[in-house]
């Protein structure tokens, strides 16, 4: 028997995961429109094991809950900001006649993509240009983003300790404020050493705001191409099995940049206009979960990886976890 087939009977012996026996996966709200490819990554990532895993995710909507047991909003990252008291009136008016000017463009389902992107420039440039020119202290942003701390879906604590442990490098991609994004995660204490947040964070010239830091991400740039050349992509560009969850139909793009060889597992939460939006959402995301306010699911496929990371290094499975390495 030559090497090939004894490893591969070793994992056969050690079990395929079936999608029926994964509860996670069973749930009423848990659309796939292939659950044969679903199956087939779930086993890729089970056999190829942490090492190779990265979990790329976006913050705003993904990360913080659609919905709140409470009811009350989640404001998002440059929301965040926006509620800020000390900024001056005049940036508050100037920024809503953007969003009211270039929102409709962002989202709009005739304009072509390229086309788009101009305008998105223009208004990240026209933003940056807003927040300029006043003096504007990190401890504001900081008082208003521990309101939403606990606006994480449920479980998120467990399942950034589950990555940590299994030294997954976590990327938090967020063409939002990345002040605020890092600042919720801080205070919520799961800004652990493999997360690493790729967003736009305010710059300071002779103590006053002077925009956002180069480079600009936008809507349709907040993907691992913008990392290329970076410290983060020599680190992740040998983990090709990708796990990305997004809220909104562009994130599922966020892995791309990686090489076309990788397994990518997309996991879209969708809650507005659900019958609206459904068949774009099964279309564009692996796995659809209509609100769905937890981390259950990603939770269950780490839970399957973690499992036969053990069985394969039954020293790891008391608890202590692989010689100490910071993943980033
Ligand atoms: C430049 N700019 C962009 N946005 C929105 O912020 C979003 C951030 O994009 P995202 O990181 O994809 O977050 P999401 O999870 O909310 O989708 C974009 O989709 C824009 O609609 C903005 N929103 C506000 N309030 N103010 C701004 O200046 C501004
Ligand atoms: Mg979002």
């Amino acid at each position: 028997m030559d090497t090939v087939d004894s490893s591969r009977s070793q994992e056969d012996s050690l079990g395929y995961v079936h999608i029926q026996d994964v509860p996670a996966l069973n749930q009423e709200h848990c659309k796939m429109l292939d659950p044969q490819r679903v199956e087939r990554i779930i086993n890729e990532f089970v056999c190829g094991g942490p090492e190779r895993m990265q979990l790329v995710s976006d913050f705003d909507y993904t990360i913080t809950k659609q919905r709140t047991d409470d009811g009350l909003p989640v404001l998002s990252s440059f929301g965040i900001f926006n509620e800020c008291k000390s900024l001056p009136p005049v940036f508050k008016t100037e920024t809503d006649k953007l969003f009211h000017k270039y929102r409709p463009i962002e989202i709009d389902p005739h304009m072509p993509k390229a086309e788009k992107i101009q305008y998105m420039i223009e208004w990240w440039t026209k933003s940056g240009e807003l927040t300029s020119g006043f003096p504007f202290d990190q401890s504001e942003i900081d008082q208003m983003a521990s309101k939403f701390k606990h606006a994480l879906r449920d479980r998120t604590h467990e399942l950034f300790e589950t990555l940590l442990r299994l030294q997954i490098p976590v990327l938090v991609f967020s063409a939002g404020l990345g002040n605020s994004v890092v600042s919720v995660l801080r205070q919520a204490n799961i800004m652990y050493p493999n997360v690493k947040v790729i967003s736009n964070f305010l710059q300071y010239r002779d103590g006053l705001l002077a925009g956002f830091q180069e480079p600009m991400i936008h809507t349709f740039n907040k993907n691992e191409t913008v990392l290329s050349g970076s410290e983060y992509y020599d680190l992740v560009h040998t983990r090709d099995h990708i796990i990305v969850m997004g809220d909104s139909l562009g994130d599922a793009d966020m892995a791309a940049g990686v090489p076309a060889s990788s397994h990518i597992m997309k996991i879209g939460f969708l809650f507005d206009h659900v019958e609206a939006n459904m068949d774009k959402y099964m279309n564009t995301f692996d796995i659809v979960l209509v609100d769905d306010q937890t981390m259950d699911v990603p939770r269950a496929l780490l839970a399957l990886i973690e499992q036969r990371h053990q069985l394969r290094h039954p020293h790891l499975a008391n608890g202590s976890s692989a010689p100490a390495k910071a993943a980033l």
